[in-house]
């Protein structure tokens, strides 16, 4: 993808995901692969109101080639994730009260969500029987090291669709800003279900 028409994606990615609530304050970083490199946001802004001067341009190494400020403080986990899944063309982080809520109460590595059928909605799964399983990695304000975390993790559970930072957020993975909106839009739908059976039913 062309890098203004990247940046114009990611914007009205933005706007999208702030109504949904999924990015408070200054939370969530976005990124995609354009056809030099990568965009991503730069770091401390209100990521539903993003203006094409929010950006920073990288080359395939990660290195800024063009913008002002500063990247993402998260752009190490954006770097690592398109190094591992081969399918990843565009990264959207949000912090939504689901996502954040849900991986504090599973105090496992994994959610794993069957039954939905709303799981249909991520590539690959083909019926509500299936068990869907989500990563859950402990938040660390280390990015680097977290980033080796999801690496180790990746050598025996592939990511697919995203991970979890535990009371931090998700990392929703797609083969295009259109996947990864409906990966996130699927996944939250599966996230606020889950709180809410475990509510009514007290257990996971
Ligand atoms: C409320 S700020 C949250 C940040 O610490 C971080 O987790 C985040 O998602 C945004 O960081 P940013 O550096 O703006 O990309
Ligand atoms: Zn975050």
């Amino acid at each position: 993808m062309h890098t203004q028409a990247a940046k114009l994606a990611l914007i009205e990615a933005g706007a999208w995901v702030a109504q949904q609530g999924w990015v408070p304050a200054t939370g969530g970083n976005f990124s995609i692969k354009t056809d030099s490199g990568f965009v991503v946001t730069a770091s401390g802004f209100d990521k539903g109101k993003l203006t094409p001067e929010q950006f920073l341009e990288l080359n395939s190494e990660g290195a800024i080639v063009a913008g002002s400020g500063k990247p993402s403080a998260e752009t190490a986990l954006h770097l690592k994730l398109y190094a591992l899944c081969d399918h990843a063309q565009c990264i959207l982080h949000t912090h939504s009260v689901a996502a954040t809520v849900l991986s504090r109460y599973i105090k496992g590595e994994q959610l794993q969500i069957c039954g939905y059928e709303m799981q249909k909605s991520l590539s690959g799964i083909q019926s509500h029987e299936e068990t869907l399983s989500i990563a859950i990695f402990d938040n660390d304000q280390d990015i680097e090291r977290l980033a080796q975390y999801v690496a180790q993790r990746h050598q025996t559970t592939p990511i697919r669709h995203g991970v979890l930072i535990r009371g931090h957020g998700l990392y929703a993975v797609g083969q295009s800003v259109q996947e990864t909106r409906r990966h996130i839009e699927g996944l939250e739908f599966l996230f606020a279900c889950e709180l809410e059976r475990i509510k009514l039913e007290g257990r996971q």
